[in-house]
């Protein structure tokens, strides 16, 4: 089995690969993206880092690729729907570079509050500027954590120690469990009100990229302090920059950024930012963890064929896998499905079986359920090992039934959603050997294909209501690929899933919603 290591590793990792029985590992970073194309097809196992993109264009070439290891959690740098068509099982590291990257952020936050760059930048220059670089002290100033997963309860432990008041803002988690911890949850117009300093711990997702923007900022107390060391755009950067030389936010501590690395820009260059090259996960104890992690896992993986923290996979043989594995992407999307439609944070999850599933082993499919809840909301960090620990831990009792009557098809998965504020019932089942269909939402029958750049239009029955929401897709250039009318068991709705070639820009979706017969539209990313 060959391994080919091509971003940095800690040593431990490699050691691990090089006294494995049955494995050769080469170390070849820095790579071209042609030049690792080319010598990809001799490989078993690929482990990256963030600088690796492992595009389809290299899958294609990859042809005995079976395994890519993340050393650290992000693949935004990997095309895993690529992957997974091709049976490529893609894993990572959840936890081990998480203490570290929290002590950067806190790192970071009292950099910026002492000046500390700026006063060694300025000392180095031969300057001895007290007065100019006099600071603020964090002792009893509120932090805004936005995001209370591994990282954000971190740094909140962390600044509580420090002495600072921490407020919360995470819709996915209860203001129970905040409390439980310790700490006050708070709506994030509350948060931008009350915060001195502001760290942002959300993976970057649609609804997180430019999160901190224009209006955000006007909405914050003046002179609050800015910290990512997330991911880059969820502070929309140009904003940034306005809200800096407004004096609105008087500075901002970036590791990552929209563009990395991010070159010359005005940003960086702003004398009220200080910045690391994302740096959050680079410490030696990190670097090992995951390192080891990571090696680990491959070569359990290569040679025991165990899978652990694969994002694409459950852990089973590849003959259950042929079985389950529409199950398991039907499962996926439908949870996936109901993430999206489901206002408030889940509490409870309903998932009934009906009809005939002879020979198909539920559990993973039950946990590709949860998997595809979890997805919208934390990305890379849910897996099939982890998905039902985690969504105990956000306090989602999970419900399984199974009954051998369906009413309408062979057999039948409904999943409930039941949050703080409403309940949402999706079914779906199997068409042909292995296509996913959603034939029911709520009480509107349909048989919907859940893939792509999709949305869900509710109007009322009449004509010209589709022919309204053509005309206003097309007035924007947006094609409508393919489109299902669903009906309301009784009553006078109906729904409509478009699925469209491109995603519909915020500004075309809020026309749509002013449409006379139009009652709701929610766009929907599979
Ligand atoms: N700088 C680095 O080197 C580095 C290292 C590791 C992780 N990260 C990044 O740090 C971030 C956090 O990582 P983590 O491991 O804590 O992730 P996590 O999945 O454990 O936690 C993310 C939290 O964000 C919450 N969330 C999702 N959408 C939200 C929204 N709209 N508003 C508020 N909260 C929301 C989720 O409920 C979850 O609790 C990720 O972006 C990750 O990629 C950066
Ligand atoms: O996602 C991660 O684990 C971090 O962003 C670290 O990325 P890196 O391994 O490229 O430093």
């Amino acid at each position: 089995m060959k391994v080919l290591v091509s971003d940095n590793l800690g040593e431990d990792g490699i050691r691990m690969f090089q006294e494995a029985a049955g494995i050769d590992v080469d170390v070849k970073t820095g790579l071209e993206p042609d030049a690792l194309k080319e010598i990809i097809a001799s490989y078993d196992a690929l482990v990256i880092r963030s600088a690796t993109k492992v595009t389809k264009d290299l899958l294609q070439a990859a042809s005995k690729l079976k395994v890519v290891g993340r050393a650290g959690i992000g693949l935004d740098n990997v095309d895993i729907p690529e992957a997974t068509q091709r049976g490529i099982v893609v894993m990572n590291t959840p936890t081990g570079n998480v203490i570290t990257t929290a002590e950067h952020a806190i790192a970071m936050m009292l950099s910026l509050t002492r000046n500390i760059p700026t006063g060694t930048a300025s000392l180095r220059q031969g300057r001895w500027e007290k007065k100019k670089l006099q600071g603020r002290e964090i002792f009893n100033k509120t932090l805004g954590v936005i995001g209370f997963g591994k990282i954000g309860a971190i740094v909140a432990d962390r600044a509580r120690g420090l002495r600072m008041n921490v407020i919360i803002h995470d819709p996915f988690v209860t203001p129970e469990q905040i409390q439980k911890a310790g700490f006050e949850s708070v709506d994030l117009d509350g948060l931008y009100e009350r915060a001195d300093y502001i760290t942002v711990h959300v993976p970057k997702l649609k609804n997180t990229i430019g999160m901190l923007n224009k209006a955000a900022f006007e909405k914050m107390k003046p002179g609050v302090m800015i910290v990512n060391c997330a991911r880059g755009g969820i502070v929309d950067e140009s904003d940034l920059y306005e809200a800096l030389e407004s004096g609105r936010v008087a500075g901002a501590a970036l590791d990552v950024f929209e563009t990395e690395p991010p070159g010359k820009s005005p940003l960086v260059e702003h004398e009220r930012v200080i910045c690391t090259p994302h740096l959050g996960a680079s410490t030696r104890e990190a670097q090992t963890n995951v390192a080891v992690a990571v090696a680990r896992q491959i070569i359990d993986f290569l040679t025991e064929g165990t899978v652990v923290n694969a994002v694409n996979m459950p852990s089973v043989t590849g003959e259950v896998l042929e079985k389950i594995g529409p199950y398991l992407t039907l499962a996926d999307r439908m949870g996936c499905l109901q993430a999206q439609l489901v206002r408030g944070p889940i509490k409870e999850v309903v998932i009934e079986f009906c009809g005939d599933f002879k020979g198909i082993d539920l559990s993973p499919v039950s946990t590709a359920v949860l998997k595809g809840i979890l997805t919208p909301v934390v990305k890379d960090d849910v897996n099939f090992v982890n998905a039902h620990v985690m969504a105990q831990q956000r306090g989602i009792t999970v419900t399984e039934t199974s009954s051998a009557e369906s009413d309408y098809y062979v057999n039948q998965i409904t999943v409930r959603a039941i949050s703080t504020e409403m309940e949402s019932v999706v079914s779906g089942t199997i068409f042909g050997k292995k296509d996913p269909r959603i034939v029911k939402i709520d009480k509107f029958r349909l048989e919907m294909i859940p893939e792509g750049h999709m949305a869900l239009i509710q109007n009322i029955d009449k004509p010209g209501s589709i022919g309204e929401i053509g005309t206003t897709l097309g007035q924007h250039q947006i094609n409508i690929g393919r489109m299902q009318v669903g009906q309301e068991e009784e009553g006078d709705r109906n729904i409509v899933f478009l699925t469209t070639d491109t995603p519909i820009p915020e500004d075309v979706v809020e026309k749509m919603r002013q449409l006379s017969l139009v009652k709701t539209v929610t766009p929907l990313e599979f």
